[in-house]
């Protein structure tokens, strides 16, 4: 199978910390009691990914049965894709080794009938020669046809599980922001990415699924000529283990559904304890212990499932079993009874035994084959479904153009909420106007909706309510293309690529060739000159920790590469999300002189800060509180009016001015 919640780390179906308490005793830190106080106690606490349990899926057999064709259908497309001679030749192979297998049994009928029939046993050999040499010569081309499927058998599936991979990259790529923070959105991405690796399984499976069901039919052709009751007879034998193989599959597929967000829960926390991020506060916080007992946990409660699995499969492996051997023991009666009467010849009945063991050998590689074939294209279905959820949440291309040069975008009514049971919405009828060739700044206390609503500007999220126009024209029919062309954005938790510091500038617009003219004039834009100068080996130097030649940068560091990355884009509204959290005074008085020089030369900048002093340079201020737009104006307006702004304003200078009370002695 290869899926890893087979043999993965699952988190519980409910509430992982009872196994916790359990299994935790022996390895539990030394606790104080007053941090028992403050967290209840060692363990007490989830990890917040355990508190769904999702329903079993509903699969029966006959569903099972019923799309099968419809996914080799699709395998097969994925093949003809990928290596459209490569797929011809594992077909062809295929037919002609189980037609090889039909010819090679009708021939040892006839060499059976030549051996058992009078004469003299020269004359017997003399007769059965020819179908010997059929015999031999089918065995030859038998084993050239294997080589041929091999070989291309191996060219094949890689190239198959890179255009399946591909296909699920582009698609994932191309779905609206919404669709990557939906859950079931999400968990529909898990599953299907093992979709790639199953199509890939899915063409062997395939390639034999023929072969066998060829020589199967060969089998049952020869033993209904000889006796119209073997062939059922043969079918009563293969059943039990056909429904056994479906069964226990079906089984593994919904339990794999059920546990596949604990799956990568258990393998987050695991790849926790070894990122290093998260090093330090494992270290000096001690939460090494904490991560490990729940990754013990969901281990325990997963090899639980795994067990009820095996515990159910063996149960249905005994039942076939006993049913399988009630029926060979049916089919062999039948046959003695057969010639006890003289209904049967012996020669005939010879025959009878080798094409029965031939047609349930080939039943049994059918069932198995199909089965893993089934069990494979389950998870390519995983994948389809992600293309058309993917199709149908994708970003719309196309719409009505922008205007080249608008004079303001304006929000009309604007109304946002995150999916889920927030207790109120992120943004609440916000009207508003941001001056093109202005500096806007968006002031507000954390939480105020203030990312929310540039990330709307952007047209990363549509508004519930209202609408946003740019002059006359709605965002929500715009070309949503030319949108994204015209923004560029340093988010508060912008990308650090783990790529070179070049390549983290230039990636602001990766369609444009990069110059080094553009990549350091953006840099000096950024007041990031310093910043590359200390890197050893320059633009070229990798900003990955923990690859060889690999380096670090500090916060107000890569904050200035952000910049950088913004203004290398060259976008008509720079949006900048908290530009100076992380920069020293120095550099914070040096970026906002920089954003100010861009406003000069006709930049529309969007501003978000708590630094108040900085927002004295803008054009426009808009205050938010609590998802609703409280003050806009100049910022002298504003403290002029005495408001929010003023308050704030107020707090912020004060921290300067105010006695810092002196310490008692003693
Ligand atoms: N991706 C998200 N999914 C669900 N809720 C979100 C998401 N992002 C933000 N929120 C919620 O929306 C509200 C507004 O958040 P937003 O990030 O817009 O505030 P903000 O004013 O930018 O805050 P800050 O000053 O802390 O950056 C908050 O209540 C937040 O919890």
């Amino acid at each position: 199978m290869g899926k890893t919640p087979d043999s993965n780390k699952h988190t519980p179906r409910k509430g992982g910390k009872e196994h916790g308490k359990d299994h935790g005793k022996d390895h539990q830190p030394e606790i104080s009691d007053s941090e028992v106080l403050l967290f209840g106690g060692p363990l007490r606490y989830d990890t917040g990914w355990s508190q769904h349990a999702d329903a079993f899926l509903e699969l029966n057999f006959r569903a099972m049965v019923r799309r099968l064709p419809s996914l080799l259908a699709s395998s097969f497309r994925l093949a003809w894709q990928a290596d459209r001679p490569a797929a011809r030749t594992v077909l062809a192979a295929e037919v002609g080794r189980g037609l090889a297998q039909a010819v090679n049994l009708l021939a040892v009928n006839t060499v059976l009938a030549r051996l058992i029939a009078d004469g003299s046993v020269e004359d017997r050999l003399r007769g059965a020669a020819p179908a010997l040499v059929t015999i031999a010569a089918v065995g030859l081309l038998t084993v050239l046809l294997h080589a041929a499927s091999t070989y291309a058998t191996g060219r094949l599936e890689p190239k198959v599980e890179r255009v399946a991979t591909e296909l699920y990259l582009e698609r994932a790529a191309s779905v609206e922001l919404a669709a990557i923070e939906d859950d079931a959105f999400h968990k529909l991405l898990d599953t299907a990415k093992y979709g790639a690796q199953s199509a890939r399984r899915m063409i062997s499976y395939s390639a034999r699924v023929v072969n066998a069901m060829i020589s199967l039919v060969a089998a049952a052709g020869v033993l209904t000529v000889l006796h119209p009751a073997l062939l059922p007879l043969l079918v009563t034998m293969t059943l039990p283990s056909a429904w056994s193989s479906l069964t226990i599959a079906r089984r593994r597929y919904e339990s794999f559904h059920a546990w596949v967000q604990h799956a990568r829960a258990g393998y987050l926390i695991g790849s926790l304890l070894t990122e290093p991020e998260a090093a330090p506060e494992i270290r000096v916080h001690g939460v090494g212990p904490f991560l490990l007992r729940h990754f013990r946990s969901m281990s325990e409660t997963a090899e639980a499932e795994q067990a009820r699995l095996a515990r159910l499969a063996a149960r249905t492996g005994l039942f076939a079993a006993a049913w399988t051997g009630i029926a060979t023991v049916a089919t062999y009666a039948t046959l003695g009874g057969l010639l006890l009467t003289g209904a049967m010849a012996l020669s005939v009945a010879g025959t009878a035994v080798i094409a029965i063991r031939t047609g349930s050998a080939s039943l049994d590689t059918l069932v198995l084959e199909l089965n893993a074939l089934h069990e494979e294209a389950l998870f390519v279905g995983d994948m389809e479904r992600l293309y058309v959820e993917a199709a149908k949440r994708a970003i719309p291309v196309g719409g009505e153009p922008l205007p080249t040069n608008p004079s303001e975008i304006r929000l009309e009514n604007v109304t946002f909420a995150y999916p889920g049971k927030a207790a109120r919405p992120a943004l609440c009828d916000v009207t508003l106007t941001v001056p093109l060739g202005k500096i806007v700044a968006l002031v507000g206390e954390n939480g105020s909706g203030k990312t929310t609503l540039v990330k709307l500007l952007s047209g990363l999220y549509a508004p519930d309510r209202g609408r946003i126009l740019w002059d006359d024209v709605d965002t929500a029919t715009a070309d949503r293309q030319q949108l994204a062309e015209r923004i560029a954005m340093v988010a508060q938790d912008f990308k650090r690529w783990p790529f070179t510091a070049r390549v983290n500038v230039a990636v602001g617009r990766p369609s444009a060739a990069p110059t080094d003219e553009r990549v350091s004039s953006s840099v000096a834009e950024a007041g990031a000159q310093d910043v590359v100068a200390d890197l050893p080996r320059g633009l070229d130097t990798l900003l990955a920790r923990g690859f060889s030649g690999g380096h670090e940068l500090s916060g107000g560091q890569w904050q200035r590469l952000g910049i950088a990355r913004a203004a290398y884009r060259r976008g008509h509204i720079l949006i900048v999300d908290e530009p100076t959290a992380a920069l020293d005074a120095r550099a914070e008085l040096e970026v906002f002189e920089k954003i100010r020089a861009l406003a000069d030369t006709g930049q529309t900048v969007i501003l978000i800060t708590h630094r108040l002093a900085s927002v004295r340079h803008a054009d426009l201020v808009h205050v938010l509180d609590q998802g609703r737009l409280v003050e806009s104006g100049t910022p002298e307006e504003l403290l002029a009016t005495g408001g929010v702004y003023a308050e704030l304003y107020a707090l912020q200078a004060e921290q300067f001015t105010a006695k810092v009370p002196t310490r008692e002695a003693g």
